[in-house]
C-alpha cells in the first residue's frame, strides 16, 4: 500500500457545497465548515485516493445531485472498509420524514418581509412556516449539520416553528444567501395569557455571503417584527456562536442607542431594578441581554465616570458574574472566590473594550460628565 495519508481525508475539505441557478450555470461554490454529525467526532473520510465530493443545489428547488468522484479505493483484502460516502451522505440530504414528490415551492409565493439593496445587488428576506416551503425545507435541514455547532433538523410540521429566507434577486433568479428559524413558545405574564417568547435557533448566512452585513440585515428584520407584534413579550436566541453574539451585540446596542435608552433620566449609576425593569419590557430583550448593552454603554463612558459612578459598575458587573457562576463560586473559599470574580470582571472589561471599539460613538449627550456639584 502506497502512503497511508493519501487514502485519508478531512471531510470539511472534500465536500464541496455547488449552488446552480436554474440555466445549470454555478452560482456559488463552498465547503462546510463541520461535518462530525454526519461522519463523527473526527470528520474523516477513508479509503479513496484523491476523492472529491461534490453536493450540487439546483436553484430555486434546493433539490441536491451527489456527485462522488475519486481515482482509487481500497480493495477489500486491505482490510480497511472504506467510508460509504454516498449511503452516508445520502441520508441526511433530505428530511425522510417529508413525503416525497411535495408539490414545488414558488419562492415569488412566499411572502416578502422586506427588501434591501448592497453594492448595487438586490435582497430580499421572506417569510413561511417551514411546512408550507416544506419542498424546500427537505433538502435545507442538512445546512444546520453544516454550519451551526450543535445544529440540528427541526420538525417542519411543528406550526410553531418559523423561518425567515435570504434570497439574492438577480434576473428574476432567486439565489439563496441565508435562513435563520425561530420557534414561538408561550410566556406567561400577568396581563397577557396569549404572551409569546419567539427564539431565534438557527441563523446561517451561507460562507461566500459573510460579513457583508446580511446576518446583521437578517436579524434587525426579524427583530424588527417581535417588536411590532404585540403578542411578542421578549425573545431570545438558542445556543449562540462567538460569531453570532458578536453580531447580536452589536445590532441590540445600536438599537438600544435608537431607541434612547441610553439617554433616558434613570440611565445613570447605580442602575435601579425599577429603571431596568421599566426600560427592558420596551426593547423585548432577556434581562441578561438587555443588562449587557448597558454595561457596553457605561463602559464606554469609563472616562467620565466618577469614582463612586466606576465602583457601582465594578459591582454591577461583579454581581452579575456572581449570579451567572454561582454554583462553581459557591464551591471555592473567600479569597479564591473573590479573586476569580476579579479576573472574570477585569476580563469582561476588556470584552467590553473591545466590542465597543467597533460600535459608533456615543453622543455628547450619551457620554455626558456628570455635572459638577458645588
Ligand atoms: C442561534 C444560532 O444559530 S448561533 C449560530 C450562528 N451561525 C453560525 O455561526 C453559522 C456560520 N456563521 C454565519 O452564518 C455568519 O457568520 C453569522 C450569522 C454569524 C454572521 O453573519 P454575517 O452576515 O457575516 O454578519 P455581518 O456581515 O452582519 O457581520 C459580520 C462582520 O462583518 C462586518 N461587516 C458587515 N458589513 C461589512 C462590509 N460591507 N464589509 C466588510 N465587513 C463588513 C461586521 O462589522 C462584522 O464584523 P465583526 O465580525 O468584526 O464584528
Amino acid at each position: 500500500m502506497s502512503n497511508l495519508d493519501e487514502w485519508v481525508h478531512n471531510a470539511n475539505e472534500c465536500i464541496t457545497i455547488v449552488q446552480k441557478n436554474e440555466k445549470g450555470e454555478i452560482d456559488c461554490k463552498f465547503h462546510p465548515t463541520f461535518t462530525y454529525n454526519i461522519f463523527g467526532d473526527s470528520e474523516v473520510l477513508y479509503g479513496y485516493k484523491n476523492l472529491n465530493i461534490e453536493i450540487q443545489y439546483a436553484l430555486p428547488s434546493m433539490k441536491p445531485e451527489l456527485k462522488v468522484v475519486y481515482s482509487d479505493r481500497l480493495a477489500p483484502e486491505s482490510g480497511v472498509e472504506p467510508t460509504n460516502v454516498d449511503e452516508t451522505l445520502s441520508k441526511y440530504l433530505r428530511d425522510d420524514r417529508v413525503p416525497e414528490n411535495l408539490k414545488p415551492v414558488n419562492v415569488h409565493d412566499i411572502p416578502v418581509l422586506e427588501n434591501y439593496s448592497f453594492d448595487e445587488r438586490n435582497f430580499c428576506i421572506l417569510k413561511s412556516k417551514p411546512s408550507d416551503i416544506g419542498a424546500i425545507m427537505q433538502y435545507l435541514q442538512i445546512f444546520s449539520l453544516f454550519f451551526i455547532e450543535g445544529g440540528s433538523f427541526i420538525d417542519i410540521f411543528d406550526p410553531k416553528w418559523t423561518i425567515y429566507l435570504l434570497y439574492e434577486i438577480n434576473d428574476e433568479q432567486y439565489y439563496l444567501r441565508g435562513y435563520c428559524t425561530a420557534y414561538n413558545y408561550y410566556k406567561w405574564d400577568k396581563t397577557k395569557t396569549d404572551g409569546e417568547r419567539p427564539r431565534i435557533s438557527q441563523f446561517v448566512i451561507l460562507p461566500p455571503f459573510q460579513k457583508e452585513g446580511h446576518g446583521s440585515r437578517l436579524y434587525n428584520a426579524i427583530v424588527n417584527i417581535f417588536l411590532q407584534d404585540s403578542k411578542v413579550l421578549e425573545f431570545s436566541v438558542e445556543d449562540s456562536s462567538e460569531a453570532f453574539d458578536a453580531l447580536r451585540d452589536r445590532c441590540d446596542f445600536q438599537r438600544l442607542k435608537s431607541m434612547n435608552i441610553f439617554t433616558s433620566p434613570g440611565f445613570h449609576l447605580p442602575l435601579s431594578k425599577e429603571w431596568l425593569h421599566s426600560q427592558r419590557s420596551a426593547t423585548k430583550l432577556p434581562p441578561r441581554q438587555f443588562l449587557r448593552c448597558c454595561e457596553i454603554a457605561l463602559t464606554m463612558k469609563l472616562k467620565n465616570l466618577t469614582l463612586l459612578e466606576r465602583k457601582a459598575l465594578r459591582l454591577l458587573i461583579k454581581e452579575r458574574i456572581f449570579r451567572q457562576n454561582l454554583d462553581v463560586l459557591l464551591q471555592l473559599d473567600r479569597p479564591d472566590r473573590l479573586d476569580k470574580i476579579q479576573g472574570a470582571y477585569q476580563n469582561q472589561l476588556d470584552e467590553y473594550k473591545k466590542i465597543a471599539k467597533k460600535l459608533p460613538k456615543l453622543s455628547k449627550q450619551e457620554s455626558r460628565k456628570r455635572q459638577k456639584t458645588k
